[in-house]
């Protein structure tokens, strides 16, 4: 569904998984100049990680911060996160349909997007 849904303006996604928090890092850094935009659910690196909030602070283009689960409703823990401050938008809560919202959020925040009516 996020594939159709870029593919819809011209783009293509690429899906990259890592439990470690330095493979998610190289991850940001590998993207910056082969991608336009990333979304990102970085699981309980969010709340934890400054250095991956240095890499995403270190990306040139928007960024969609996913989480399947509303992070607020849940422990006091997860109530903050290193991302939000580097992210354009944050969707917390809406299980997997969250990342097809994500990629269309994304879409509008791209310089070639068109102004909304
Ligand atoms: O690993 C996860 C999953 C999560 O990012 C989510 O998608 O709801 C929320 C985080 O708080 C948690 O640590």
């Amino acid at each position: 569904m996020c594939a159709d849904t870029a593919a819809e303006a011209g783009l293509g996604v690429r899906c990259i998984q890592s439990n470690h928090e330095g493979g998610l890092i190289d991850a940001v850094h590998e993207a910056r100049h082969s991608t336009v935009g990333a979304i990102i659910n970085a699981g309980a690196y969010t709340h934890t990680s400054l250095a991956l909030h240095d890499a995403l602070k270190s990306y040139d283009h928007p960024i969609i911060e996913v989480h399947l689960s509303n992070p607020h409703a849940r422990e006091a823990v997860r109530h903050h996160s290193y991302l939000s401050p580097v992210a354009a938008a944050v969707i917390a809560g809406a299980g997997g349909k969250g990342y097809v919202h994500a990629v269309e959020i994304l879409i509008d925040q791209l310089p070639t997007a068109k102004a909304r009516p």
